[in-house]
């Protein structure tokens, strides 16, 4: 069994919340006049060990602001009065982060790990690192049972509408079985049953009694419960327009909403009757207004908040006595594995999911494959032979082949990256890994894409396409073009972390990259680039990957036809590679060079793109 956690009450007074007016636009003030929106007013609360809490009200009654004061998250810049407590101690951020968990609604999951991966996963990354792994992994066993996770413990998570996996209800037990393997004595749970039909929510809400019954002290907001969801709840925290209306034993619910004449009809649902007695109705805002301040003053005179009162009052008074128990579950570290073990498990976890879903892998298998070959019929030819005006053939195919690279990479990444932040944020806000762990294991992984794919693309090109017949030459085109790929995937990567979401990413990347491929030396002749945009040169991955390619494939061409592949006599004539070299401003001296710039392009992308990371990741949990 598991054992039973350190017990925590967690008591509010006096909260009030107020969000500052806010600017009507981008460098514009707020109106003088505009007033802070007071949101929560003069809230105070306690819930005792062994407590099933629900905080219920109509929409934008002050539910989720609530939560998140209580539990010190997504504050925002709302301003706060008032103090929560852990054990009548007041309690900063890493105290309640210390001994609580947090369930959000929405589950966030890497869809290619199966229930028991995922809980495992989580077992050597969160739970404490003085715990064997052997008992770690005993212990994902006992969430498994105690979640009623048994029969789909082996089987994937899944992605909705991409891979079939487990049903809503065991995602959502899924959710609680990961925050359950930390034992934490106090949890929130936002929007427990939303989306669930009502079996599968009694399913979820049934979990949540059984940890109750261990000594967890548990709050969840929730929507419209069915009557039996309701029943199961031990106390009930009505909220309407920012104020108490009731707090207390969700029996004594019905007798004080009857007191003051409203009356819950028989046989109706009474979590649908409290939220429709205090819900204002458009239309009729006055009447609604009046009614729930009537029951939320009335409230504030009740026995039940002079007791709730009082056992905040006796809760505080022992706050020293608790000090020391409190403060030994509190000094957990930030992360609960070595680094070491943070990147050996994320390394895992990348590497399981690239060989799980090769989908993406293949895809980009074909697409090398079949852009290769269609590009190398158009451009088909057997020798090194070339007429002048093969030459600009020849120089296409190598600018082609750089475009591709990088186009191809840099819009995987976009496509990719963005939808697995969510997750990411998610589980760094949770202390599971460090963000250069995580960035590191997902850099790693990636190396053999982003080679094998630009290798196949160049060799079917390079061969069909009549570049020079050499293999030295070709070995050096393929790793310039895989040194291209990754310094466009680097630049990928910093526009995947800067953006919000991949309609952004895909939407600012054009204009970054156009200006760069412009001075690759193909469009505008590398001498005629204006001063002014020189420093843009310097940047532009193409013009150093297409000066080495070019070099690589002319410096070895002794003589070229003066006349074109019809026979004509061309006006202008290259009578050598050399000729070809000088024509575009390139030298051959430069090959060295332009190789310590690419490689120094994906170090100082990679290095910005984590930093924008970095920052992401800070913002998202403060
Ligand atoms: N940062 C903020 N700035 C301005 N107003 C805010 C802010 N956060 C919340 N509010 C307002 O405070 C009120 C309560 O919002 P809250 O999200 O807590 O309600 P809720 O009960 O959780 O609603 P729902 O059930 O619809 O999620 C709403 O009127 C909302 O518009």
């Amino acid at each position: 069994m598991t054992e039973a956690p350190e017990q925590i009450t967690i008591s509010w007074k006096g909260i009030n919340v107020y969000a500052l007016p806010q600017s009507p636009g981008c460098c514009r003030r707020p109106p003088p006049e505009a007033q802070p929106k007071h949101i929560l007013k003069d809230v105070s609360g306690i819930v005792k060990p062994r407590t099933l809490m629900a905080i219920m009200g109509a929409s934008g009654a002050g539910k989720t602001t609530l939560m998140n004061i209580l539990n010190s998250r997504n504050r925002g810049k709302l301003v706060l009065q008032g103090d929560v407590r852990l054990n009548g101690i007041e309690a900063d951020r890493e105290m309640i982060a210390g001994v609580s968990a947090y369930v959000q609604q929405d589950d966030l999951f890497v869809g290619t790990l199966t229930v028991r991966e995922h809980l495992r996963f989580r077992a050597l990354l969160r739970m404490d690192r003085r715990l064997s792994k052997e008992k770690r992994l005993a212990k994902v066993e006992e969430v498994i049972q105690e979640l009623g996770l048994s029969k789909c413990a082996d089987s994937v998570i899944g992605t909705p509408g991409r891979i079939k996996g487990i049903s809503g209800g065991e995602m959502k037990r899924l959710s609680f079985a990961s925050e359950a393997l930390t034992n934490p004595p106090l949890m929130f749970c936002d929007e427990v049953t939303s989306g669930l039909d009502s079996f599968m929510a009694q399913s979820v809400v049934q979990s949540l009694r059984t940890m109750v019954s261990k000594g967890h002290t548990i709050l969840c907001t929730i929507h419209q419960p069915s009557s039996e969801v309701y029943d199961m709840f031990d106390e009930v925290l009505l909220l309407a327009e920012g104020r108490v209306a009731y707090m207390g034993n969700k029996d004594g619910a019905i007798d004080f909403f009857q007191r003051n004449g409203f009356t819950c009809p028989k046989n109706y649902n009474p979590a649908d009757f409290y939220i429709l007695t205090l819900a204002i109705v458009p239309g009729n805002e006055g009447e609604g207004r009046k009614r729930v301040k009537q029951i939320c003053d009335q409230f504030k005179g009740t026995q039940e908040t002079v007791c709730m009162e009082e056992a905040i009052t006796e809760v505080n008074k022992k706050s020293s006595q608790n000090y020391s128990a409190l403060k030994e579950l509190i000094d957990v570290k930030r992360y609960g594995a070595s680094y070491f073990q943070q990147l050996r498990s994320v390394l895992w976890r990348s590497g399981i999911t690239t060989l799980r879903d090769p989908l993406v892998l293949r895809v980009k298998l074909i697409q090398a494959l079949v852009i290769g070959l269609v590009l190398g019929l158009v451009y088909l030819k057997t020798d090194n032979d070339y007429t002048q005006d093969e030459v600009m053939n020849v120089n296409g195919i190598i600018f082609l082949v750089i475009t591709n690279v990088t186009f191809t990479n840099v819009f995987s990444i976009l496509n990719s990256f963005p939808l697995e932040v969510p997750v990411f944020l998610r589980e760094y806000g949770s202390g599971l890994y460090r963000v250069d762990v995580y960035y590191i294991a997902k850099s790693l992984v990636e190396i053999p894409s982003l080679v094998i794919v630009p290798f196949l693309f160049i060799t079917v090109l390079y061969w069909m396409s009549g570049l020079y017949y050499d293999a030295e030459s070709f070995l050096v085109c393929a790793g310039i073009g895989i040194l291209g790929a990754n310094v466009a995937a680097s630049f990928g990567y910093i526009v995947s972390c800067s953006a919000s979401d991949v309609s952004i990413a895909l939407a600012i990347a054009p204009p970054l990259i156009i200006p760069v491929m412009l001075f690759g030396g193909f469009f505008l002749n590398n001498g005629t680039i204006p001063d002014w945009f020189i420093w843009l040169k310097y940047l532009s991955w193409f013009k150093y990957a297409n000066e080495m390619m070019i070099v690589n494939q002319w410096r070895n061409i002794d003589s070229i036809e003066c006349e074109n592949s019809n026979g004509t006599a061309s006006e202008r004539c290259f009578r050598n590679g050399d000729a070809v070299i000088d024509s575009l401003n390139f030298d051959k001296g430069n090959q060295y060079l332009n190789l310590g710039l690419l490689f120094a392009l994906i170090a100082g992308f990679r290095i910005i793109s984590f930093l924008a990371l970095y920052i992401r990741a800070r913002r998202s949990s403060s």
